[in-house]
């Protein structure tokens, strides 16, 4: 499938959800965030299906990381993880505030009151803009020993999840900017393009302005 079909399609329904393999839950720590634009960024992200000590292993050390590098919420493609699992906690320290671990989450509900924040991303290091979201979510997902869940998310953690969960659908924060939010970044955007060419020696895989034109069917509201 292409990637604007890919984009179209918006890796959201349930049965385009595959299930991870144990293979797909092997890592080695530590942990190294993956920046823009990697398309592992992109990729698809499996259901967890196995609720082992290995999952746990992997959320310590998604938590570890995401202290590490100043984050307040993480999710498993951010490093190289391609399954539906994401952590966060708003106090953005160890010892504070509430560690939130969500496994294959979805959104049943979005508020139609909607704010701007100014978001940044751990995958695009130093970058921050404007991103408009619903201000609150009510949301389902497993927790870490895989039992389901209900409950409703406002302000900041609400934000967080959205990003994360954002970036478990393939999608990025720019991909949600307006036009004129976007070029305010683009230099930046394009630097970190640079960065990774040179790195890999492979051409970007995405253009920041086929990225735009496929903001538009992003959408809200779609699970
Ligand atoms: C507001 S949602 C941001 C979530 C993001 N997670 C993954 O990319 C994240 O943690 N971004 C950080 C750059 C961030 O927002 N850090 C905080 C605390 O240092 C900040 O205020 O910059
Ligand atoms: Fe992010």
């Amino acid at each position: 499938m292409s990637t604007v079909a890919q984009a179209k399609r918006g890796f959201s329904s349930r049965e385009d959800e595959r299930a991870a393999s144990p293979d797909d839950l092997l890592f080695e720590p530590p942990l190294r965030i993956v920046e823009y634009p990697d398309p592992i960024l992109r990729a698809r992200n499996k259901r967890i299906e196995t609720f082992d000590e290995n999952l746990k292993k992997l959320v310590s050390e998604m938590f570890d990381v995401m202290y590490k590098t100043e984050g307040i919420g993480l999710s498993a493609p951010q490093v190289g993880m391609n399954v539906r699992l994401m952590v966060f906690n708003p106090a953005g320290e160890r010892g504070e505030g509430e560690e939130i671990v969500l496994i294959n989450p979805s959104v049943y509900k979005y508020s139609k009151k909607m704010i701007l924040f100014d978001e940044g991303c751990l995958s695009f290091p130093g970058i921050y803009a404007d991103v408009e979201r619903p201000d609150s979510v009510q949301i389902e997902a497993q927790d870490i020993m895989g039992a389901n869940f209900k409950f409703d998310l406002s302000g900041l953690p609400a934000r967080i999840f959205q990003h994360e969960f954002d970036h478990l659908q393939g999608t990025l924060f720019f991909d949600r900017m307006t036009e004129e939010v976007v070029n305010s970044i683009r230099t930046e955007l394009k630097a970190l393009e640079k960065k990774y060419e040179d790195r890999t020696g492979l051409r970007s895989p995405e253009k920041i302005e086929m990225r735009r034109r496929m903001r538009a069917v992003a959408g809200f509201g779609k699970s």
